[in-house]
């Protein structure tokens, strides 16, 4: 069969959109799992963080299912939901959607451009759940916020929430960002492990000023990625309640992919954060593809589309906030 896909990312958290609405591919949850093995595979002539399916919804304006790298399916993705939003927007004319997503419907929605021209959406994270089951992390209390897990570090503070895919964060120094400990930590409890039976996004965020955050994430079923939306929300949510940042004031988050605004909405202790970034297109592109041997796939013709060029500009600019504020 051929397959017409779009290429696009969010803060270079990158992903490959399938519309299952305007095709009827009827494939099965087996089928999304081998292709996003398939065409993420970053060895193959596509490669990518995730497949993003955009499907009918009997209950909001379109669905959205994210299939990780490794097949996985994840419950959420923010980044990815502001580039499904943004090809549903178009696809329905409308400027402001909802979407249905594994556990929510989620508001999208055009916003004011975020740097220059760049195309930008704002999509709602919630729901925010800090109970350890909802993740599911198995440790002998109810909650973990800004404490020791003595089984993964003997000094660093972490915090646990469900946005409502699962994060682990830690607030951490410049020396920490650099050093080895992320990635042994994140594989740790990504392997086979007693705290974090199904995997967790492991974040270490260093503050950089008031409104101001770094955050570098190790990606349940991906590895480290140049972004991950909900732990930059996550890490926010965290920031104010460490009193670090403000509720209901704009935090410029900083990744090595580039630069959100999280504005964090506290309404009596239930949590929302609105992520607001772009949302850019790479290149269409048509596969053919034998469903039951995706690795097989090859590119039937391929358009580029000229928008990265903005973006480059965004990316200098935040390259040299990072190398001003974490690699000095
Ligand atoms: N990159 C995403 C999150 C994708 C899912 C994640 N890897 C998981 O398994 O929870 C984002 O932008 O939020």
């Amino acid at each position: 069969m051929n397959i017409q896909l779009k290429k696009c990312h969010g803060s270079n958290n990158d992903f490959i959109l399938i519309d299952e609405i305007t095709n009827s591919f009827s494939f099965s949850d087996l089928d999304r799992e081998n292709l996003a093995l398939a065409l993420c595979d970053r060895n193959s002539a596509l490669g990518a963080d995730g497949i993003l399916f955009v499907m009918e919804s009997d209950v909001a304006d379109a669905k959205m299912r994210i299939f990780n790298a490794d097949g996985s399916e994840a419950s959420m993705c923010g980044n990815g939901l502001r580039c499904a939003g943004r090809y549903l927007c178009e696809l329905l004319q409308k400027d402001e959607i909802v979407v249905e997503t594994l556990k929510a419907n989620l508001q999208v929605k055009k916003a004011e451009s975020i740097f220059n021209q760049i195309p930008t959406y704002q999509v709602e994270i919630s729901p925010v759940l800090f109970q350890l089951d909802q993740l599911p992390m198995n440790l002998a209390r109810e909650t973990l916020f800004n404490d020791k897990v003595p089984e993964l570090s003997e000094e660093l503070l972490f915090s646990a929430v469900a946005v409502p895919n699962p994060h682990l964060i830690s607030y951490v120094d410049s020396d920490t960002i650099r050093s080895n400990i992320q990635k042994n930590i994140a594989e740790y409890v990504n392997g086979p492990n007693d705290l974090f039976p199904d995997g967790v996004n492991v974040s270490f965020v260093k503050f950089i000023q008031e409104g101001k955050i770094y955050v570098r994430t190790f990606e349940r079923g991906v590895g480290f990625t140049n972004a991950c939306g909900t732990a930059m929300s996550a890490s926010s949510l965290i920031s104010c309640l460490l009193k670090l940042n403000s509720f209901e004031d704009g935090i410029e988050v900083y990744t090595n992919g580039g630069k959100v605004r999280c504005v964090v909405h506290d309404y009596n202790g239930e949590y929302k954060i609105d992520l607001i970034g772009n949302a850019t297109y790479l290149y269409d592109a048509e596969i053919s593809v034998e469903i039951k041997k995706p690795e097989s796939f090859t590119i039937v013709q391929k358009y580029d589309l000229p928008e990265q060029k903005e973006y480059e500009q965004l990316e200098a600019y935040v390259k040299e906030v990072i190398n001003q504020e974490i690699l000095i």
